[in-house]
């Protein structure tokens, strides 16, 4: 692209890292290991090669154009957050119009790559997650109600499932053990970020849990859903789903979240909420990679 084409309104030179950063690679790499888990566990024999590629490409795609279409509609808010104002939005590096252009496109290859060359289904129930996330949650329960998470949740847990019928074509209640999992993990991955970032989001008039019940409550919130989150990992063990490998690594995987829940609520320091955030995603990462060796290695 010409150099005086590729800036923005505000004058700032635009590169390709201002788009990747919109997709939020990380948490999409991470939704991406979900689906690969769904898709694994659908079945006792090898994958088709063509659902398991084209399946991760269109959910990957689908999910960076939500990703993106929530740097948009999100952009005052981030504009005021010490965690978010330096997105490429705010920064005014990339126009809402070229962010919405771009999500268009990521979202229109990706839907055409499922449904070409995945199923309708998987196709369809991707859309409807983005439609979730970027619209639902984003839109509308983001500023609507401290419950916000809990209900958006279901988009991000979706991936399970929609890496499931990528390959078999239809539901089963399996994967949507899977989702139930990431659904339950969801409220103490935020909340615990949220209780360290409680000043950002009072601030942009964003009602957060603790901002609206105070960071008690919250945290209290965090210990009670990760003590549900213990029970939900043992699902997959007791209806035969998953053997004595999964059991194991989620009983220990579970233990440490827990002990991080627990100083959170009890004994927490100035670092405390912040650790256990980020061991939220180690553990569900973990979680998942034992989910697939208990898979392949059952004894
Ligand atoms: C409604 C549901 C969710 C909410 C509100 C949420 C919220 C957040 C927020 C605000 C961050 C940014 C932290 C920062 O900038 O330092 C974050 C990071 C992250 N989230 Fe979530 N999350 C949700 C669901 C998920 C799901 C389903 C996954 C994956 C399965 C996930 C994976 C991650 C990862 C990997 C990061 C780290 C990203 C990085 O370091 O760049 N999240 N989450
Ligand atoms: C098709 C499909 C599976 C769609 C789901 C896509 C997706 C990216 C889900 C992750 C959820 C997430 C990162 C929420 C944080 O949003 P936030 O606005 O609260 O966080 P922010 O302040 O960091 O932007």
């Amino acid at each position: 692209m010409e150099k005086s084409a590729s800036v923005a309104s505000q004058g700032q030179a635009v590169s390709w890292r201002d788009y990747y950063e919109m997709t939020k690679p990380k948490v999409v790499l991470l939704l991406l290991l979900t689906a690969l888990v769904g898709m694994c566990l659908s079945t006792d024999g090898a994958l088709p090669l063509q659902p398991l590629i084209m399946g991760l490409i269109g959910i990957g795609l689908l999910s960076s154009a939500a990703a993106a279409i929530n740097h948009v509609v999100d952009r005052r808010i981030d504009a005021q957050m010490a965690r978010t104002y330096n997105r490429p939005l705010p920064k005014g590096k990339v126009s809402p119009q070229r962010a919405l252009t771009f999500a268009f496109m990521l979202a229109l290859i990706g839907y055409v790559c499922l449904e070409i060359w995945v199923n309708r289904l998987t196709a369809v129930l991707t859309l409807a997650s983005l439609l979730g996330y970027a619209v639902v949650y984003t839109m509308y329960l983001k500023r609507a109600t401290p419950q916000n998470i809990v209900i958006g949740g279901l988009a991000g847990a979706a991936p399970p499932l929609l890496g499931w019928t990528a390959i078999t074509g239809e539901l089963h209640p399996y994967a949507l053990l899977l989702v139930l999992i990431i659904y339950t993990w969801t409220p103490p991955h935020f909340w615990a970020l949220a209780i360290h970032r409680e000043k950002d989001y009072a601030k942009a008039e964003v009602p957060m849990l603790p901002v609206t019940h105070g960071i008690e409550f919250t945290k209290t919130s965090v210990f009670l859903y990760t003590i549900l989150l213990m029970v939900v990992c043992l699902l997959p063990y007791l209806v035969g789903m998953s053997g004595m490998i999964y059991l194991l690594g989620a009983t220990a995987l579970n233990a440490v979240f827990f002990y991080y829940a627990w100083k959170l609520k009890f004994h927490a320091d100035q670092t405390t909420a912040m650790a256990t955030f980020k061991f939220s995603i180690l553990h569900l990462m973990l979680l998942f990679v034992v989910l697939l060796v208990d898979h392949y290695v059952r004894f």
